[in-house]
């Protein structure tokens, strides 16, 4: 890796699910003509891949072996990122609740983990990256520059997946999604590798009563301070 590369700075942004992390880090991303990392969409392939192949979800071996030798691109159109797996399209497949709850369970794994992290470095190049997840700012990029964290109620981060999953036309209960969220969030901050938290110079930002516009000044502020 070049000393320039190296240097490509970094924003991190962390946290639970539905806190906007995806959104801020796409708006972020198209202002500042930065690349984009969305590590979940990585745990959410390694779970996909898993379950089309009958992957024993207890079988960490296997598991990590799928998480290193994953076939995967992520292609640009219309402003909008695919996720192909094995050349197919699998941006929707990947958002599907039983993905969701299958990647939170592969996640738990410290050689999937492992298997994942230079993966996720690569990512890494000028003009910067902003970067997210739930272990961005602690464990994958520790000397980035600028480092979130975001969070929000769980009640109104099931509303906000709830209006999401609407729109899409996916019919789905308001409770068994807070369900959900509080399942995987239990499991995201609860395991031994690289749970879910802030790291100790990120900013903790609370989005509960803040819109998504006031979110994004308030990360732009600390970009403009930290980088320029
Ligand atoms: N501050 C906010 N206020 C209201 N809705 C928001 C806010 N941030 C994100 N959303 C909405 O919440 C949903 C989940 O956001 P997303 O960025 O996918 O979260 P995450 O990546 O953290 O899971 C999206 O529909 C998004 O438009
Ligand atoms: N850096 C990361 C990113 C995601 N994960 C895990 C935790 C989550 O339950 C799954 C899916 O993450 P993703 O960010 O896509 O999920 P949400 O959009 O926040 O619901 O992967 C992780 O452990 N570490």
């Amino acid at each position: 890796m070049t000393e320039a590369i190296t240097k490509a700075p970094v924003i991190t942004i962390d946290g639970p699910s539905g806190s906007g992390k995806g959104t801020i880090a796409k708006l972020l991303a198209d202002k500042l003509g930065f690349a984009l990392l969305d590590s979940g969409a990585l745990y959410r392939l390694t779970a996909l891949a898993a379950l089309n192949a009958d992957v024993d979800l207890a079988d960490e071996a296997r598991l990590a072996d799928i998480a290193g030798n994953l076939d995967i691109q992520f292609a640009v159109a219309n402003n909008e990122v695919s996720a192909l797996l094995g050349g197919k399209d699998v941006s929707r497949d990947i958002r599907m609740e039983r993905v969701s709850m299958a990647a939170s369970k592969v996640a738990a794994i410290p050689a999937v983990r492992d298997a994942l992290l230079q993966r996720q470095r690569d990512f890494r190049a000028l003009p910067g990256l902003v970067a997210d997840g739930r272990d961005m700012g602690t464990t994958v990029f520790p000397d980035a520059p600028v480092k979130i964290f975001l969070t929000a109620s769980a009640e109104e981060r099931a509303r906000r997946r709830y209006d999401q999953l609407q729109g899409r036309g996916v019919s789905v209960s308001l409770r068994d999604l807070l369900e959900d969220i509080r399942a995987r969030d239990d499991r995201d901050m609860n395991r031994a590798a690289s749970p879910l938290a802030p790291a100790e110079d990120a900013l903790v930002l609370d989005s509960t009563s803040i819109d998504i516009n006031g979110v994004l000044q308030k990360v732009l502020e600390l970009v403009h301070q930290r980088i320029g």
